[in-house]
């Protein structure tokens, strides 16, 4: 490993330094490096077996890296090493949130109910742990308006302040996919990590995906997300990092990345002496239909 430098700017929200996870003889990440600036939406692509959500699960705390660095410097310009945290202080002190790639939602709850839930630990703390703080005396029913508030809050931007007092299996699945996002973003992270948030989304579900990851991003909270959807991650992307067997093979714009030979040579499945071939018959292609 060479000599960690300190390029830490203050528009760096994440920096992942040489990080490695080994399962039993596979290495499915290899010494991999990356940034992700405040205030930008960030995306990991890669084929299948690539390593995202290895990567997604060693930044939440899911999995402990065999090697690497992961820091997360907020606002204030606190900084945590991930790696070293459990998650549950992941979530509550370094403010990642995350959704998974199968959607969780408590569904037999109503959709106000669900983003409550997610602001269970606030409102514990402002109760006490006392019967009397929970009985509204003392900060918790100040709190619990709030909660309300943050609440309707995330459900006007979702999309979803109709459906507010609807059992949450009772929504499309567009739906389903945008209050999970909302659920996460009432716990006021710094950072938000998606995964794969517009998969099984129709054309129209995920132009509302769309307007909603770019109206989270305006108003200040980072994104992370891994995404298959190549017009998402073109769309809606200020930087695009690419994995191909656990190693970065592109970082940058998401029109740098686009024309990478190696990403397209990746995503193509061809070797690397070909991919000069490739282009040149995408390109013919490209000149045969002006
Ligand atoms: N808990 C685990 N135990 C053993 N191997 C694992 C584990 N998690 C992931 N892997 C292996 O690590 C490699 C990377 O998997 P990972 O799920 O991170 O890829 P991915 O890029 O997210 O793939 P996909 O796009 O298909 O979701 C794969 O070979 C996978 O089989």
């Amino acid at each position: 490993m060479s000599p960690q430098e300190n390029t830490m700017t203050s528009d760096t929200l994440l920096k992942v330094e040489h990080l490695s996870m080994k399962f039993g003889g596979l290495m499915a990440i290899n010494d991999f490096s990356f940034e992700a600036k405040r205030g930008d939406i960030t995306a990991l692509i890669g084929p299948n077996g690539a390593g995202k959500t290895t990567v997604f699960n060693c930044i939440t705390g899911f999995y402990k890296p065999t090697m690497g660095m992961i820091t997360l410097q907020q606002k204030s310009g606190k900084e945590y090493l991930l790696e070293r945290l459990p998650d549950f202080r992941i979530t509550r002190e370094a403010k990642v949130a995350r959704t998974f790639q199968n959607i969780r939602l408590f569904s037999g709850l109503t959709v106000l109910e669900n983003l409550l839930v997610a602001q269970h630990n606030k409102l514990m703390l402002a109760s006490g742990y006392t019967i009397l703080g929970l009985l509204g005396i003392g900060r918790y029913s100040a709190e619990a308006k709030n909660a309300i508030e943050v609440a309707r809050y995330w459900l006007e931007k979702a999309d979803l302040i109709d459906r507010a007092d609807d059992p949450a299996g009772d929504l499309p699945y567009g739906a389903q996919r945008r209050l999970e996002i909302a659920r996460a973003m009432c716990t006021g992270p710094e950072l938000l990590c998606l995964d794969e948030p517009a998969a099984g989304l129709n054309p129209k579900e995920s132009l509302t995906l769309n307007a909603l990851l770019r109206g989270i991003r305006d108003e200040g909270t980072s994104l992370l997300l891994i995404e298959h959807d190549m017009s998402v991650v073109m769309e809606i992307s200020d930087h695009v990092v690419v994995l191909e067997y656990g190693q970065k093979i592109s970082d940058g714009t998401p029109d740098h990345v686009k024309n990478d030979p190696k990403v397209i040579a990746a995503y193509l499945g061809v070797e690397d002496e070909e991919v000069e071939q490739v282009i040149a018959d995408v390109e013919n292609l490209e000149g045969g239909t002006h």
